[in-house]
């Protein structure tokens, strides 16, 4: 689903009314209609009648206006507040405000704090607000009286239903200017935005609502977008046919294991069949190879040289030797990390042109030395605190900025990133950033992130490219989460039941 950042909703917006000609105060009716049709009917469901409106200076306040025509014309009990002073708005949204005043409509300016108390009143007494104080136009940190308006908003445990976006929400990063209003649900106009779909924008934004106003669709394309939702309609699964073998649903070497963690190297390879990988071959230190080929039945493993059951880099030929008879490679669950293991992780990435899924153990090998990833068929999957590692920025910084630092990532290295997280973020080689929109909280548990590089390993194995892969792996690897939930809830989620559920989430996919 086509997501755009404010600056392209700007210039999709230009092209409509200059090129083609569609009149802004049409979008704008459409916008604030729309909204008032969602008003509507929470009003509806909920049995309740009046309604404040809050708006800003700018065509946000704009819509503002319109949802509050609307209201009043279906009957609703409607009042008007402006953040600024009437003869501050202009262009479309001074048409607007002059009807409402021309109809009668309650208007009232708030912008000196003795003002406050009345506002603070008229919300008390208000069943819903609707929050047209800053759209896609807010530049910088909210302060003085809009950041206590916004305040008072939160305080008052109202629905409250933003326009386009909450006001203070950054809509490129989800990142909290100063303040920002936390929405029941928020109406955006045409196309989603990045800062909705994040956090912390995606607790802030409640239900996100797409509401179609009139700018015609291909426009996006137009301008280039390259931000995208994953939804269930993007990630739908070919049929297979009926005259097929193993072979055609690829080998795949999982590098994996070590004494301490066997479970990981474990989760990853059955995620892998699971996923329907046609045969996954699994090499572990030589040790622990008959602990791990219990309960394994269907994968190949091999025990390859050691020391104090961890994998030695003497393993690199035989290693080698298996990549060779594989057609995809995954490295790292629970390898742990050692001089040894970097080395041996280093030579067999420096070695191979075949596709490879680096994650856990094998992200902290390359640390420093990222070089050698460098436009290789690599799919990385770092968790934050891996990446962090891996870019030398403190999790704050990434957290805040995901982003940017993914794509600053894939700028350098040109391969795929999953950068995993309450909201997962995949940065493709083009540029591409694709936001997972499946999971839910109980799959931060230990083994989550093995059992989403087993299925990732899958999906490049049956011939999906790099990009495919790691969308189809996240969006299915959540989904496995969200059926898990419905059966085990969030707090007894193993990763074991998220493995159990890869068939069933996959099921959903064709
Ligand atoms: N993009 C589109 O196609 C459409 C957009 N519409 C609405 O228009 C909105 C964008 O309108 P605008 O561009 O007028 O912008 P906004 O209405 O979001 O707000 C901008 C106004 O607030 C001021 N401002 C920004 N940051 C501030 C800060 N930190 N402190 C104090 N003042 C600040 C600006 O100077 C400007 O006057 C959208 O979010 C949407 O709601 C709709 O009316 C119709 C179509
Ligand atoms: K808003």
């Amino acid at each position: 689903m086509i997501v755009l950042t404010s600056k392209q909703m700007r210039e999709v917006e230009k092209i409509a009314i200059e090129k083609i000609g569609i009149p802004s105060i049409g979008l704008m009716e459409n916008a604030g209609r729309e909204t008032a049709l969602e008003v509507k009917k929470i009003l509806e469901e909920e049995n309740l009648n009046s309604v404040i409106v809050i708006s800003g200076k700018g065509n946000n306040g704009g819509d503002g206006y319109v949802v509050a025509r609307n209201l009043h014309n279906w009957g609703v009990d409607v009042k008007v507040f402006l953040t600024t002073s009437l003869g501050a708005i202009s262009g479309d949204a001074k048409v607007n405000l002059d009807a409402i005043l021309n109809m009668g409509i309650y208007v009232a300016e708030i912008t000196q704090r003795e003002h406050l108390k009345f506002l603070e009143k008229t919300i008390k007494d208000s069943d819903v607000i609707v929050d047209a104080i800053y759209g896609i136009g807010l530049k910088g940190e909210i302060s003085g009286i809009t950041k206590e308006i916004i305040e008072m908003i939160n305080q008052a445990n109202k629905i409250v239903v933003s326009v386009d976006i909450p006001s203070g929400l950054n809509a490129d990063t989800g990142k909290v200017e100063g303040c920002a209003v936390r929405a029941t649900k928020t109406v955006t106009m045409q196309f989603l935005k990045p800062g909705l779909l994040v956090y912390p924008g995606a607790d802030y934004a409640g239900e996100v609502r797409v509401a179609e106003i009139g700018i015609p669709y291909r426009l996006a394309a137009e301008v280039g977008y390259n931000y995208n939702l994953v939804t269930s309609e993007d990630v739908k699964l070919p049929k297979r046919h009926g005259n097929t073998h193993k072979g055609d649903y690829g080998k795949a070497l999982i590098i994996a294991g070590s004494k301490n963690m066997t479970g990981a190297a474990y989760l990853c390879a059955k995620s892998a069949i699971k996923a329907g990988c046609g045969l996954v071959k699994l090499a572990v230190p030589q040790s622990v190879q008959s602990v791990i080929q219990g309960g394994l039945y269907e994968v190949i493993t091999y025990g390859l040289e050691e020391q104090n059951g961890i994998l030695s880099h003497n393993a690199l030929s035989s290693v080698l030797e298996l990549i060779e008879e594989s057609d995809v490679i995954a490295i790292g669950p629970g390898l742990t990390h050692d001089r040894d293991i970097s080395q041996l992780v280093y030579d067999i990435v420096k070695n191979t042109d075949k596709p490879v899924v680096l994650d856990a153990d094998a992200l902290n090998a390359l640390v420093g030395r990222l070089e050698v990833i460098q436009g290789k068929k690599i799919i990385l999957t770092p968790h934050y605190g891996e990446m962090s590692r891996l870019t030398g920025l403190e999790i704050d910084e990434i957290k805040n900025n995901l982003f940017e630092v993914a794509k600053t990532f894939i700028d350098r290295y040109k391969v795929t990133l999953v950068l995993k997280g309450a909201k997962t973020v995949i940065a493709t080689k083009e540029g591409s950033i694709y936001i997972n929109s499946t999971g839910n909280p109980g799959m931060a548990t230990a083994g989550s992130g093995d059992v989403l590089t087993g299925m990732i390993t899958a999906f490049l194995a049956q011939g999906f490219s790099e990009e495919k892969a790691a969308i189809y792996g996240v969006f299915y690897h959540g989904k496995a989460g969200d059926i898990a939930k419905e059966y085990v809830g969030e707090y007894g989620m193993t990763a074991m039941d998220i493995l159990e559920n890869i068939p069933e989430a996959l099921k959903c996919g064709l």
